[in-house]
């Protein structure tokens, strides 16, 4: 049987979300492992001022291609754009491309959605729905599809404790709901999306759910694959150890935890972190694509892309080597020495929220105010409480998923294409994992140069004598006002200090009496 590489090796690919993360490793990892594939076409929309082929250009320049463009300078050439913006009729795509899609395309990957958990209920239907429905019904027209991959998430059933390889029954008929909030005004939808969510944390979780269940409705037409990773993070080994482009998911706690802006966060210690590299993610898309269109299963089958069930780590263990690792390799700037913690009492967070947040960011924002500049600490601690409220419900529980099917897959490789397309996690070292993944949000995302270390550590220890500093002034100032001030206090006073000496004497005696 021929090879995963030499299956793709002449084939039309089409990939929706080729700019996100996900899409991105997708792109590259095609042109890399699969140099014959004959042509990769991604549907792309024009964004912020910049044109679709603009933001093509610019994407190929990215460091995450640094590999492909060594081995072949011309990967460009088999990157076709294609304009489309999946919220609108018909994908928005040209009449013209639409000819060119159908005539040609092999196999389809579906990775675009929008991923934000508070994406208004409708935007958030229209898009990871109604978009998967027309690009279903696109790819029912294409003569020569071997196979539809769609991307899902392993949170899409996270209203269970268990969760198997299977599609489980949408909470509404999605049919049903598209046309209830077709005529809906927003206020109205803003009002009943918690009755409609349900036990779902937000409308992300509700709309994967749904969207499963319309590719699950065009199961019998078209031979189709499902992949629900958990949390996806930065690469583990490809292209290199470490690379990651966004605040997603943990990537914004860790910057925030590393710059020492978080210092509290509801988490529980126990909890499995499901975190999944995105590379073990595309090696298991790519070769689900490749089975599907080979083997043809009868009915779409479902790859849960998680690690817990296979090599856990706990958010606790998380902790301590994302702390360690930034101790070891800081960030530039930091506003505090990183020292977060996690924990799973509300009352202690909320504690630690006022002690290590607020307090701190009124105190920054007032010496900015004293300098003339504008407050903005405090601003920044808003949108960091938003963001984590909203990642807390993944964090302080765990979930069950069964992976028989990535098993599955494995076994049908060969032995080069499981070296190839590894996604065997229990070879996965966690410390050095997010060691690299640390790392990686510094220079890819934040941008910082590793030649700065040493400047960063020293900026750490000035944080370090800034805190003792202020704490020997607060130390003072509290005896000036409530010690100097009151007999009470005094009498207080004097007596810990002279329990503290008995106990200190008692120490010594009873130490000089055992020696
Ligand atoms: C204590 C330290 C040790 C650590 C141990 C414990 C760690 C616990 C971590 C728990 C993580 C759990 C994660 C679970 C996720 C599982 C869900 C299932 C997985 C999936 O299927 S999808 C992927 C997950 N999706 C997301 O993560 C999206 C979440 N984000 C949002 O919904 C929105 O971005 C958010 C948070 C509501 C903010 O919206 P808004 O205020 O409108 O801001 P923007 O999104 O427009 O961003 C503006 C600007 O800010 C940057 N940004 C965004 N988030 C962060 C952040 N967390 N930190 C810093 N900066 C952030 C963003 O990039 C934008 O920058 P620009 O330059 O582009 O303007
Ligand atoms: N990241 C994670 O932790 C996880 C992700 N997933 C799933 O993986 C897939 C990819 O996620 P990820 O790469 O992280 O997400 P990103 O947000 O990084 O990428 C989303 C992609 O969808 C595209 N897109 C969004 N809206 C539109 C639109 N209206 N028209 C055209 N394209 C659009 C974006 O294009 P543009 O650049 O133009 O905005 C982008 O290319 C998703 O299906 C997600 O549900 C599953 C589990 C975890």
């Amino acid at each position: 049987m021929a090879s995963i590489s030499e299956w793709y090796a002449g084939k039309n690919v089409l990939i929706t979300g080729a700019t996100g993360f996900m899409g991105k490793v997708l792109l590259e990892k095609l042109l890399r492992s699969c140099p014959d594939v004959n042509a990769l076409y991604i549907l792309v929309r024009p964004k912020a001022g910049q044109s679709m082929s603009e933001r093509v250009q610019d994407m190929m320049k990215c460091k995450l291609f640094d590999r492909v463009r060594e081995d072949n300078p011309d990967f460009h050439q088999k990157i076709i754009p294609i304009s489309s913006e999946l919220t609108q009729p018909g994908l928005a795509i040209s009449p013209e491309d639409v000819q060119t899609l159908t005539s040609c395309i092999n196999i389809v990957f579906h990775c675009a959605a929008t991923i934000r958990f508070d994406e208004p209920l409708k935007h958030a239907l229209q898009l990871n729905v109604i978009a998967t429905q027309q690009l279903l019904s696109l790819a029912q027209q294409m003569q020569h599809l071997q196979a539809f991959i769609h991307i899902s998430t392993a949170y899409a059933n996270c209203n269970r404790r268990h969760i198997d390889e299977v599609i489980y029954p949408p909470p509404v008929e999605p049919k049903k709901l598209i046309d209830s909030l077709e005529w809906m005004d927003d206020s109205i939808i803003r009002d009943i999306t918690p009755r409609l969510i349900g036990d779902r944390p937000n409308t992300y979780t509700y709309t994967k759910a749904l969207a499963e269940c319309v590719v699950q409705q065009e199961s019998s037409k078209l031979n189709i694959g499902i992949i629900r990773p958990s949390i996806v993070g930065a690469s583990w080994q490809e292209p290199f150890p470490g690379w990651i482009d966004n605040f997603n998911g943990p990537s914004g706690v860790f910057i925030a935890a590393g710059k020492g802006i978080l210092r509290t966060m509801r988490a529980s210690n126990d909890a499995v972190a499901d975190l999944i590299p995105v590379d073990v993610v595309i090696n298991l898309t790519l070769a689900a694509g490749w089975y599907t269109a080979v083997h043809r299963p009868k009915a779409a089958l479902v790859y849960n892309c998680t690690t817990g069930g296979i090599n856990p780590f706990h958010w606790g263990e998380i902790e301590h080597h994302v702390m360690s690792s930034f101790k070891r390799n800081p960030l530039e700037q930091a506003f505090r020495r990183p020292n977060a913690n996690i924990t799973s009492n509300y009352l202690i967070n909320q504690y630690w929220i006022l002690v290590s947040h607020k307090f701190p960011a009124l105190i920054y924002d007032l010496f900015l105010r004293l300098s003339g500049q504008k407050p903005q600490m405090m601003r920044i601690f808003n949108r960091l409480h938003k963001a984590i409220g909203l990642l807390e419900y993944f964090s302080s529980q765990d979930w069950e998923w069964n992976s028989e099917n990535m098993n599955m897959l494995m076994s049908q490789l060969s032995a080069d294409d499981r070296k190839t397309f590894n996604f065997d996690v229990r070879q996965l070292n966690w410390p050095e994992y997010i060691e690299n993944y640390c790392i990686g949000t510094k220079k890819y995302v934040l941008n910082e140069d590793m030649s700065d270390i040493p400047a960063a550590r020293q900026h750490l220890r000035k944080l370090r004598n800034i805190r003792y500093t202020f704490n020997t002034v607060l130390l003072v100032f509290i005896w000036r006002v409530f010690i100097a001030r009151s007999q009470m206090a005094r009498n207080i006073w004097y007596f810990v200090v002279s329990l503290c000496f008995k106990f200190l004497s008692y120490f010594r005696a009873s130490s000089t009496l055992t020696q």
